[in-house]
Parts: structure tokens; C-alpha cells; sequence
């Protein structure tokens, strides 16, 4: 089973603080891909998780059972006095997860009490909610530590747990400093003593919480606790987007239900879009690089046979293949590459071979064509006599002013040939740059209105060689977009203006390609785009 608790361990990452709203809208989706159970929040915690508990309840879930989350009753309390436990039981889910220490070392320096009143207290919390007809998880705090410290102790902790009721055994590596050898003695040990359900909680601190959660597996765990994408307190949590692929697919352990890990890529990029977290690249199974390949030498194996590079078909998680093109590419990159552009060449073409070689001396002078698919697009068709440019320039001048009272403005004068005719425009900006983008704008809408649909949604700039100081290149990457697509394109220049502008200029003319041009339709390549 997966235990997911994104809303709630999750939320300990840095960066994270989800609202109401994200949490209904990450939960319904971590439902319709199948976990087992949504731990939701720490009702005492916050208003914010009390309502969380309100709400989800009028949402139909298909799988997920909802928990709460608390921990055991304050020392020398009771438990009817318990703020937190008062808040659990107002959040009235049917299932609820208890932390309870299992290290005497917390339980003297963290609890400040005794070992017995630890002892006590997780039996009169895990009691409680038994006698309310609660399923009650109980994490065991820190017990892979405690383990090692005094495993007599921690064994008891567990006992009491067990005795009061407890519905599931939870052990975490709390800390997340648990190597996998360690772990797997000592899950063989508590397996000796307790016949009740195992669950895993690890931590990722020494980046060990995926592999610790499969070792627990495999010695009889069913319960995994995780979250999307890995976030967690410090390090984070053990990454469910990939444990659950690993099970499915490499353990033959079913824990979501049938064809529904085809959905796993879209679930974590959601929660990645929700948590407003940026999407790690190289992320196993769910990344955009997941099944990314540059090597020129691997591309001519996946031509022959994707699994010769490919662990698993990227299909089977939702996610897809994508061949690079860069100065590490060989014949099969562009072969590949051409094919997804519906570009009819050839390997016995001899210009096939001066693209190649034309790619790897432009990045050598630090162009970089994999983020750049509309640079790299247009050099292609350049190359294959299947476009030509929609202007050319003939001259262009900028001025820039600084004025008293008004900071400073750019004024850009251009003359562009369009169609054999010659126009010639000037048009302000903030800066020089945005001055440029204005005047091509102003020259090429009489011609090609649909370029006002165009729209610059970011301008990145590299300095590619700092030592050389003001002789240093700089690489622009500008991403473009319409109301339909998105594409990237690149300039690379010792000066700024004219590396923006060699990116503006292949940014505008694949638009009008691919809206004037049958060819530069991508229509057909669409689905792999992210
Ligand atoms: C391993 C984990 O991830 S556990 C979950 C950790 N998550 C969080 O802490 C997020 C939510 N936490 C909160 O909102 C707040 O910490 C609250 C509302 C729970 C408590 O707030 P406060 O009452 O102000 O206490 P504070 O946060 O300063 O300290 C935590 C208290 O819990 C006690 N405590 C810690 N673990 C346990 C436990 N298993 N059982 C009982 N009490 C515990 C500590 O001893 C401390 O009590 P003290 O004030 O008497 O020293
Ligand atoms: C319970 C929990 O979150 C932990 O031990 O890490």
C-alpha cells in the first residue's frame, strides 16, 4: 500500500506551504492515481488542516482512504486533555497516524520524561482511538536510531503500540542516516517479534530513502510511506514516483491499481506545478531527461533497439523518449531528429554530414542547441534547401538615451526587406533588446499580422567566458510562445544586441514558418513536447 503524505510531511520541505485549495486539488489527484492512503495534515497544527478535513470529506474518492496525523499525548497528561488529539478527533477521518518516540534518547532529551511514561503514553493514545473505532497507524519515531541505541527499548515502544491496539507498525528513519545493510538487519529482528502489518517511513538524508523503502519491502513491509516527488523535511522523503514504478514494474508488487501507472508523469508534474516547485530534470521515471539521450552512440542503439539504453519502456509511466542534438551527436541524433520533423534525409546524403559537422563547430563557438528546438529546427531546414528566410536585415541601428527625470530608453531603427520591398521603422523600449523586438514587430506586421499572437515569455543570458572579460560571448536563449505552442531559440555573439537578435530573428521565423509553411508544421511531434 502507499502511504502518501505530501500534504503533510511534504509540506515540512522548504519552499512548501500548500493552501487549502492545493491540498484538495494534490489529493483528488494522488486518488485518481491510486495511492492507498492521503495522509491530509496535522489538524492540531493549523486551521489551515482542520479545514483540509472538512472540505475533503465532500470529495468522492475511488482509492485513498484519508488519515490525520498527531502525535502521542503530552507526558504526565491525559489523553482527554490532549489539544492535539482533540483536533485529530475533530478532523473524524477513519483512519489516523500516530508519532510516538522510540528512541530513549528523544524520549529524556526531546520529551524530557521517563522511559515508562513514553511507554504509557503511546499505549493511552493508540487505546483512545482503538476505542473510537479509529484504524490507527503508529509511526514509530526515529526507530531505526532507537534501535541501535537500545533495541530493547525500542522493541517496547513498538510492544506497547502493538498491545493498545495499534493497526499497523510503522518504522522511520526519521533522521533519513540509515544505511540499506543496517535497515535490513534490523527489520529482520522486529520481524521476529511482532506479526502485525510493517510500514517504512524513510527520510533521504543520506540519500538512501528509495532504496531503504525497497529493502523494506522485500522483507515483508506493506505499507510505504512517501511523498511526491520526494519532498520532506531537509533532504525529503522517500520519492513515491519512483518506488512506485520499481514495485510495479521490477517487483511484480501491485500497489496502485491496473493501467493507472501510465499516469505517474502527469501526477508528479501536477504536484510539482501545484507545489510551485521547479521539476527536477534527471528525476528517475517522471523527469523530462528521464529518457533523454545525447550520446550519438547510444541514439544508434535505440534506433536498433530502445533497450539497449531504456530500463523500462517510458510508456509504461507516461513519460517519453527524447534524442538530443549537440556536438555529441552522430549520424543517429539527426537521423532521429529529422525523422520527429517529418524531414525526408539520408544517411549517404553528403550534407547530412555537413550538418553535423556544422552543429558541433557552432556549439564549440557556444551555441547550444538542445534547449534551442526552433534554432536547431531551422538549421535543419536551412540545410535541406526546405526554407528560406521571411526578411532579411539591411541595416539596424539603436540608440540609447539617458534621460534626467526618465531612467533610460532604447530606440531601435531598422530596414528590412520583405518581399523585395524595403521598409524601414523605429520603435522605443525599455531597453535595447525590447526596443528591437518592437521595431521588427512594427516592420513585419504589415506583412504578417499573425506575429502580434507572438509573445516573449522569457530571455535568458549566459556569459560563456568570463575571463576574457568585455571580449567575453554571451549566449541568449529567448522561449516564445502563441496561443498553441511554445518553442525556444538561440543567439551567440560577443555582443549582447547581436546575440539577441540572432534569437529574436529565428524565434519570429519559425513562427512564420510554421504558420506559412506546410512543412514547418509540428503538428505530428506535438505529444513530445513537455
Ligand atoms: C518526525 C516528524 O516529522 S513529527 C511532525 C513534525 N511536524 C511538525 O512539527 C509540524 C506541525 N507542528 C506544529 O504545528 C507545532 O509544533 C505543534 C502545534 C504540533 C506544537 O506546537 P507547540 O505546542 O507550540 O510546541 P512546540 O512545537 O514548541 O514543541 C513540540 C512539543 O511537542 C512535544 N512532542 C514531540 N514529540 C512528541 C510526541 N511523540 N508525543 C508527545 N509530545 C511530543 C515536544 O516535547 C514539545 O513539547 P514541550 O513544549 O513540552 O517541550
Ligand atoms: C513520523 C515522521 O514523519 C518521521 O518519523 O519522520
Amino acid at each position: 500500500m502507499i502511504y502518501d503524505t505530501t500534504l503533510r510531511d511534504g509540506s515540512q520541505g522548504e519552499g512548501l506551504a500548500f493552501s487549502v485549495e492545493d491540498k484538495l486539488k494534490i489529493a483528488k489527484k494522488l486518488d485518481w492515481l491510486g495511492v492507498s492512503y492521503i495522509e491530509g495534515g496535522w489538524p492540531g497544527s493549523n486551521p489551515k488542516d482542520l479545514e483540509f478535513f472538512s472540505r475533503i470529506k465532500e470529495v468522492e474518492l475511488k482509492h485513498a482512504r484519508i488519515t490525520a496525523f498527531s502525535s502521542t499525548r503530552k507526558p504526565d497528561s491525559s489523553v482527554w486533555q490532549d489539544a492535539n488529539l482533540r483536533a485529530l478527533l475533530e478532523a473524524k477521518t477513519e483512519a489516523v497516524t500516530i508519532f510516538g518516540k522510540s528512541w530513549d534518547f528523544h524520549v529524556y532529551r526531546a520529551l524530557g520524561t521517563t522511559l515508562e511514561e513514553n511507554l504509557q503514553m503511546v499505549r493511552d493514545t493508540v487505546s483512545y482511538l482503538k476505542d473510537r473505532g479509529l484504524e490507527v497507524i503508529f509511526d514509530a519515531e526515529h526507530f531505526f536510531d532507537g534501535y541501535r541505541c537500545n533495541p530493547d527499548y525500542a522493541l517496547q515502544v513498538l510492544g506497547a503500540a502493538a498491545d493498545a491496539g495499534a493497526d499497523w507498525l510503522v518504522l522511520c528513519d526519521t533522521n533519513g542516516g540509515t544505511l540499506p545493510w543496517d535497515l535490513e538487519e534490523t527489520i529482520s529482528e522486529v520481524k521476529k517479534h511482532f506479526n502485525l502489518p510493517l510500514g517504512i517511513h524513510a527520510h533521504n538524508d543520506s540519500a538512501c530513502a528509495v532504496v531503504n523503502s525497497l529493502i523494506a519491502v522485500r522483507l515483508g513491509a506493506t505499507q510505504v510511506q512517501g511523498t511526491m516527488n520526494g519532498y520532506g523535511e531537509r533532504c525529503g522523503n522517500a520519492d513515491i514516483s519512483s518506488i512506485i514504478p520499481i514495485l510495479e514494474l521490477k517487483m511484480q508488487k501491485r500497489c496502485i491499481p491496473d493501467n493507472h501507472l501510465s499516469r505517474l508523469t502527469e501526477v508528479s508534474h501536477y504536484v510539482s506545478e501545484v507545489a510551485n516547485m521547479p521539476r527536477y530534470n534527471s528525476q528517475p521515471f517522471v523527469g523530462y531527461g528521464a529518457f533523454a539521450h545525447k550520446g550519438g552512440v547510444h541514439v544508434n542503439a535505440l534506433l536498433k533497439d530502445p533497450l539497449t539504453y531504456e530500463h523500462i519502456d517510458p510508456a509504461a509511466v507516461g513519460n517519453h523518449r527524447r534524442v538530443l542534438v549537440s556536438e555529441l551527436s552522430g549520424l543517429s541524433n539527426l537521423l532521429y531528429k529529422a525523422r520527429e520533423l517529418n524531414l525526408d534525409i539520408n544517411s549517404y546524403d553528403s550534407r547530412t554530414r555537413e550538418v553535423i559537422q556544422e552543429i558541433k563547430e557552432l556549439e564549440s563557438q557556444g551555441f547550444q542547441f538542445e534547449g534551442a528546438d526552433a534554432s536547431l529546427e531551422l538549421l535543419l531546414r536551412r540545410a535541406f534547401g526546405e526554407y528560406q528566410d521571411f526578411f532579411q536585415l539591411q541595416n539596424l541601428k539603436i540608440l540609447i538615451e539617458k534621460r534626467e527625470d526618465n531612467g533610460i530608453i532604447a530606440e531601435a531603427m531598422i530596414k528590412l526587406t520583405v518581399d523585395s520591398k524595403t521598409v524601414h521603422t523605429a520603435a522605443e523600449g525599455d531597453g535595447p533588446v525590447n526596443a528591437l523586438d518592437n521595431a521588427l514587430r512594427k516592420a513585419l506586421t504589415e506583412f504578417y499580422p499573425m506575429i502580434q499572437e507572438m509573445h516573449l515569455r522569457d530571455y535568458k543570458v549566459r556569459v560563456l567566458d568570463g575571463t576574457d572579460g568585455t571580449a567575453a560571448k554571451v549566449r541568449v536563449l529567448i522561449e516564445s510562445s502563441d496561443e498553441k505552442d511554445s518553442w525556444s531559440t538561440v543567439g551567440v555573439s560577443e555582443n549582447i544586441i547581436e546575440a539577441s537578435w540572432q534569437a529574436l530573428v529565428d524565434s519570429l521565423n519559425y513562427m512564420l514558418m510554421k504558420r506559412l509553411s506546410p512543412t514547418g508544421s509540428k503538428e505530428d511531434t506535438d505529444e513530445q513536447d513537455e
